[in-house]
């Protein structure tokens, strides 16, 4: 039976730089679900076929991690017809042996809700702007008003809301630095394996 890791939390709160650690230190697979979203909304058109017609090459794209394309994303991640379009890719990712990290706003609550360590990475609204701002080298207060916005939209929409899983395990990493989140989330992990 394959270990899952959910990882949840808002925009620019740390998920993906813990997903892919832990799945390095376990040996298990990586999925940054946001990467399907990203890509729905980059190819345009009609976003339910564009969800349905994704293939590696499309997750390949090199525009994905900009702002507008995750604005985009957050748009069409608001259709159910979308959000449906992507499921089985997601649960037969998470399917794979040993075991599979998977991190965006759904995973613990929707995706995969019977995994074994579900964790909500947040960091404060200025912490997460900075980060993101110096990652791609764009103005704070722009990246602040971008990620508010986009939070908004995924918390309020009505299909697979952002929001902790019951069982989910806090993990604030606004004053942690990288090494310090990774080491949090992997005390986590070993705790639920023993
Ligand atoms: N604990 C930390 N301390 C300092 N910087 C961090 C920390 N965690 C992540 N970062 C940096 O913050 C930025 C956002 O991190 P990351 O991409 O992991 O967030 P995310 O939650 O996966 O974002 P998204 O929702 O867009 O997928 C990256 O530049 C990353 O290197
Ligand atoms: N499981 C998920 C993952 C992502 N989304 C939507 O995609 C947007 C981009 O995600 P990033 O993690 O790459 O920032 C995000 O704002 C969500 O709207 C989602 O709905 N469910």
């Amino acid at each position: 039976m394959p270990f899952v890791i959910a990882i949840d939390g808002p925009a620019a709160s740390g998920k993906g730089t813990i997903a892919r650690a832990l799945a390095r230190h376990f040996g298990f697979h990586h999925l940054d679900t946001g990467l399907l979203y990203r890509a729905t909304g980059a190819r345009g058109g009609d976003p339910v076929c564009a969800a349905r017609a994704l293939s590696p090459a499309d997750l390949a794209r090199p525009d994905l991690r900009s702002a507008e394309a995750g604005q985009a994303a957050s748009r069409i991640a608001a259709i159910p017809e979308v959000r449906a379009a992507l499921v089985a890719f997601q649960h037969r990712f998470a399917a794979q042996e040993p075991g599979a990290v998977l991190d965006g706003r759904d995973i613990g609550t929707v995706i995969c809700p019977d995994a074994p360590v579900k964790l909500y990475v947040v960091a404060s609204d200025e912490v997460r702007a900075a980060r993101r701002a110096a990652e791609l080298g764009a103005d704070p207060a722009a990246m602040l008003v971008q990620l508010r916005d986009r939070d908004r939209r995924d918390s309020e929409r009505a299909a697979a809301p952002l929001r902790p899983a019951d069982d989910a395990v806090l993990i604030d990493t606004s004053d942690m630095g990288i090494d310090e989140a990774i080491a949090a989330a992997i005390a986590v992990v070993d705790r639920a394996r023993r």
